[in-house]
């Protein structure tokens, strides 16, 4: 089950908050061992991302961006997560786009998956461990997905594959890669950023119902979840809002 939420009074202080979290985690990291080996998701958080990201200061030739998912389409397309980030993020901070892992799809996609986990393992120069992430940042859906790890899919009894693939994925669209949870369980930090009204309701089933959504499976070495007043508001256990 998830850790208490952080509860701030509305977006604008969680993303000051979040800002400061990857400040922190980021150098704290660059400091230990001279880079920072971050996991970025799709979704509303590249414009959070997009918005907080200016304002840090760090090193950023230190950081190398992973996708903690990432969909299966040409970086033209508008569905693609690192051609997001590209057009929006780079121009904004001093990153190259080869500090992003981005995927060739002119590959099938069970190889896309093999060779972003080899990608991985190299990286972190671990042929056979488990690698472990700086930080992993990660949304949740209304479905509770996260990254794109579905409810009731197989890929959530994944125990090998630290990379795996899904083609019939019910948010679009249907093809993606994705982490799985012996990647994400061993991060170091995961962050889950989740202000806003239209998150209420799963909020409340995952820290109230406590329904085992797979959001909610994510149990990274120190889990931090971000959330509002507004996506909090269904919630009657009151949290204190800092
Ligand atoms: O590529 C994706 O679709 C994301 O990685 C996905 O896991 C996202 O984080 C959630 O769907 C939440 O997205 P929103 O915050 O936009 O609702």
């Amino acid at each position: 089950m998830p850790v208490t939420p952080i509860v701030l009074h509305n977006e604008a202080s969680v993303l000051n908050k979040f800002q400061e979290l990857i400040e922190e985690i980021a150098n704290e990291s660059i400091n230990d061992h001279d880079h920072f080996y971050v996991g970025f998701s799709g979704g509303s958080l590249g414009k959070y991302l997009c918005q907080i990201l200016p304002k840090i200061k760090t090193d950023w030739s230190k950081w190398t961006i992973f996708f903690c998912d990432e969909r299966y389409v040409d970086e033209s397309d508008n569905e693609s997560t690192f051609g997001f980030y590209k057009n929006n993020l780079i121009p904004l901070v001093a990153l190259t786009e080869q500090q992003f892992i981005s995927i060739n799809i002119n590959d099938p996609i069970e190889k896309v998956a093999d060779d972003y986990e080899k990608i991985i393992r190299q990286k972190f120069n671990m042929i056979k461990d488990v690698p472990s992430f700086d930080c992993l940042l990660l949304g949740v859906g209304p479905d509770g997905h996260t990254a794109s790890l579905f409810p009731d899919h197989h890929i959530l009894n994944e125990n090998e594959r630290l990379i795996t693939w899904i083609i019939d994925s019910p948010k679009p669209p249907p093809k993606r890669i994705t982490m799985t949870f012996p990647l994400i369980n061993n991060a170091k930090y995961s962050i889950f950023t989740v202000p806003g009204k239209g998150k209420a309701e799963i909020i409340k089933k995952i820290f109230e119902d406590k329904i085992d959504f797979p959001a909610a499976k994510v149990n990274s070495k120190k889990v931090i979840w971000l959330l509002d007043q507004d996506s909090a508001s269904e919630c009657s256990i009151k949290f204190d809002t800092v």
